[in-house]
């Protein structure tokens, strides 16, 4: 690989799912000759692939995978698998247009989803004889299966980027087919050496097959993590993740474009708030690996070309300011025991229970004889921890319910009075508030509604903690300057 000054920019499946505008907004636009290249494209699956083939991010729905791991009914994974089958070769329908172009990318998912299939089927053979066990080979199926979302993301973009007559080379880092074993960064090294990036522009998968596992270590949004490897080890000038829409207050479909403001600048602090409320602004750990390679970070709109978006590092600000309103549906599970009062291990023990059902912990608070997980999990999960709770504490009693958090967030709240605003604001909206909390560092407030309020509950706090409020004059300078 020939470097000079490059960029490293990621698209997300939401983006991509309208990957021929980009044609003229992001890829091309009014770029021509040499303005084209020194851009690394690192590409997520089309919208909603990811959710078939493994389950749904949010519902939990499950895909081709979940439905493989429980195969009690024996084909319905089958079924699921065809179904991606058919669900890539519409995306694809709907973005290519040359039907040189369309017969190459059906073959593509053909070849792909069969080999997957009689993959998955031998398996299935084999693991019948007792001696082999399916369990010891989830993971390498978790990781066969993403992998194909990216690379036909990928394959798709590639085709129409040159018949758009730009020089575009499939980087396939999905390991398929291949008996080699490499570690993340030697993937990535292999996978773009030759490439002149100068005159070439890689369109990259954003899964990469290694040692190290990339669904074992980072699981679902691992191709932010792809992204912030490549742009590290490749020492890119910046780093861009493009979205559908500006990092804006809040999210503009459920408030209105109209309402919500572009965040000219933020920080990494502010990031990891988002991403643990499921709002990805950037993985937590993609984010750590652009912070110590010292690569700077931004997040802009892809379908808005001429503006330069919301820059994230590390610096603090100086006016303190509520930056993003989020909410996120939970399941709270309490355990309540008189006895818990001055005894210590209650916390761990319903730490390990959480960990040993791999659910995502929100926030927690306690009282003298109360402890109070909130989960982003399925109820069905948060009832399996629970079970455990009552087999291991028999005399306590442990509730689950769903609720929602909406939480507003930004650099620094001092001297703001977020949560008294914020609670006046849900009052006044009709909303009953169960619990809200604050840590004395000040970057977030924390609101818990029922789960049936989390949208009205995002439009009042920020009616009345960003839109009511005018443009601090530093921040109107900054939003001016991004
Ligand atoms: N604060 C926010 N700013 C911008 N978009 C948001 C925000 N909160 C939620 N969203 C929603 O996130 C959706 C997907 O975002 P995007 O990052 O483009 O997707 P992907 O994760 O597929 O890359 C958008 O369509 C938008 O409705
Ligand atoms: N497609 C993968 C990887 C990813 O990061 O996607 P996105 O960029 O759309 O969040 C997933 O859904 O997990």
């Amino acid at each position: 690989m020939t470097t000079a000054e490059h960029t490293v920019e990621k698209i997300g499946g939401t983006s991509m799912s309208r990957v021929r505008e980009l044609l003229d907004t992001l890829f091309i636009g009014d770029r021509s000759g040499d303005a084209l290249y020194n851009r690394v494209f690192v590409v997520s699956a089309f919208g909603g692939i990811t959710n078939l083939l493994l389950e749904h991010k949010k519902s939990g729905t499950p895909g081709v995978y979940a439905l493989f791991a429980n195969a009690d009914d024996d084909h319905g994974w089958l079924d699921a698998l065809t179904e991606v089958g058919r669900a890539m070769g519409k995306a694809h329908h709907e973005v290519l247009e040359h039907a040189g172009d369309l017969n190459m990318a059906d073959e593509f998912v053909r070849e792909r989803i069969e080999g997957a299939r009689s993959c998955l089927f031998d398996l299935q053979r084999l693991c019948s004889y007792g001696h082999f066990r399916l369990s010891d080979h989830m993971l390498v199926i978790r990781e066969l299966l993403s992998g194909l979302g990216e690379a036909h993301s990928a394959f798709v973009t590639t085709l129409l980027l040159q018949r758009a007559g730009v020089n575009a080379r499939f980087i396939d880092l999905s390991g398929w087919r291949d008996d080699t074993e490499h570690s993340l960064s030697e993937r990535i090294a292999s996978g773009l050496e030759g490439v002149d990036l100068a005159r070439e522009m890689p369109i990259v998968t954003g899964y990469v097959q290694c040692t190290e596992g990339l669904m074992r270590e980072f699981d679902r949004g691992y191709s932010e993590v792809t992204f912030a490897n490549i742009a590290a080890q490749t020492s890119a000038c910046e780093a861009i993740i493009h979205k559908e829409f500006h990092l804006s207050s809040a999210d503009p479909k459920l408030v209105g474009e109209g309402k919500v403001r572009k965040l000219g600048h933020t920080n990494y602090d502010v990031a990891d708030q988002l991403s643990n409320m499921g709002m990805e602004a950037i993985h937590p750990k993609a984010a750590k690996t652009l912070r110590q390679a010292d690569v700077a970070l931004r997040v802009t709109n892809a379908f808005d070309p001429g503006d330069p978006g919301t820059l994230i590092d590390d610096q603090p600000t100086k006016t303190p300011d509520v930056e993003i309103v989020t909410g996120l549906k939970v399941v709270a599970l309490e355990l309540f025991e008189q006895d818990m009062v001055g005894v210590k291990g209650y916390d761990a023990a319903i730490l390990e229970a959480l960990r040993r059902h791999n659910v995502w912990i929100i926030s927690k608070t306690s009282n003298a004889n109360t402890i109070t997980h909130y989960i982003h999990a399925s109820l069905k999960a948060v009832r399996r921890v629970a079970r455990d709770l009552e087999e291991h504490y028999p005399a306590a009693e442990v509730n689950v319910r769903t609720l929602s958090i909406v939480s507003a967030i930004g650099r620094d709240l001092s001297g703001l009075r977020v949560l008294g605003r914020g609670l006046n604001a849900l009052e006044e909206a009709g909303l009953g508030v169960i619990a809200a909390h604050q840590t004395p560092r000040n970057v977030d407030v924390q609101f818990v509604l029922g789960s049936q309020d989390m949208d009205k509950g995002v439009a009042a706090l920020h009616s009345a903690l960003i839109e009511a409020r005018p443009l601090a004059p530093a921040a109107e300078a900054e939003q001016k300057a991004a």
